[in-house]
């Protein structure tokens, strides 16, 4: 990928096609649930995360809540902005799960639009608005208190498809059998199954 100005943007080409939702993702209303225990983004079992709790929407879209917590500050009393954007960045990530696709943040544009404050929920909202060939273009937005309370943060995101030895060979081998050999099967066949 070239640098700076050269460097490709998040507007889909021209051939890009709508996401098509697949056959076995949750039904609308649905709890996604996490994808990894250990996830910044999701997981339960990790202490220092967002704790996103994600829902299935209509079509390639889903919303999510995250409420922010002293540990999420940048200023007193206010989110922190990366930790902002991590909670968008997982709601955006969500959304491969109703692609069945694997595929990693290659771009994450975000707009701050008003201040957070620390124990306000973000109610999150992100949907999916084109494919094409490994990539995925997708935007969300989140407000404050409820889904239609005052904006506070939006994102535009370029997710790019990998194979599951994206995780293999760049992740740490004993985390990921671990994660493998989780009961949960429906978690496992979330993080690593590509379109089956
Ligand atoms: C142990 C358990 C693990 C569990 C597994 C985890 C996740 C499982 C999946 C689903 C779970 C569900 C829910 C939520 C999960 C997570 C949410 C957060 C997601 C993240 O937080 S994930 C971490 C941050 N993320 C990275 O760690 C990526 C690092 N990075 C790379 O790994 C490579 O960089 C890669 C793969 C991105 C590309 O590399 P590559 O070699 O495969 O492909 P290539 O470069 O050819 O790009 C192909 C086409 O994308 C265009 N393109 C690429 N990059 C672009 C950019 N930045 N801007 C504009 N366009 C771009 C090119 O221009 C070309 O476009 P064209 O085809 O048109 O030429």
């Amino acid at each position: 990928m070239p640098p700076g100005p050269e460097r490709p943007g998040l507007t889909p080409p021209p051939d890009a096609a709508a996401p098509v939702r697949h056959r076995d993702a949750p039904a609308p209303g649905e709890l996604l649930g996490s994808h990894y225990d250990q996830c910044f983004g999701c997981g339960e079992d990790q202490a220092h995360g967002l704790h996103l709790v994600t829902t299935a929407g209509e079509g390639v879209s889903v919303t999510a809540e995250f409420t922010v917590r002293p540990a999420h500050q940048g200023a007193p009393g206010l989110a922190h902005g990366g930790v902002l954007a991590s909670a968008l960045d997982e709601t955006l990530g969500s959304l491969n799960w109703l692609l069945r696709t694997i595929a990693v943040t290659g771009r994450l544009e975000t707009d701050y639009v008003r201040p957070v404050p620390v124990g306000a929920t973000l109610h999150l909202a992100a949907r999916c608005h084109a494919v094409a060939g490994r990539k995925i273009f997708s935007t969300a937005e989140g407000r404050i208190g409820g889904p239609d309370g005052p904006l506070a943060v939006r994102a535009d995101a370029l997710f790019v498809e990998v194979k599951v030895d994206h995780f293999t060979t760049h992740g740490r081998p004993d985390e990921i059998r671990a994660a493998m050999a989780d009961p949960d099967q429906d978690k496992v066949t979330r993080a690593f199954e590509v379109n089956p």
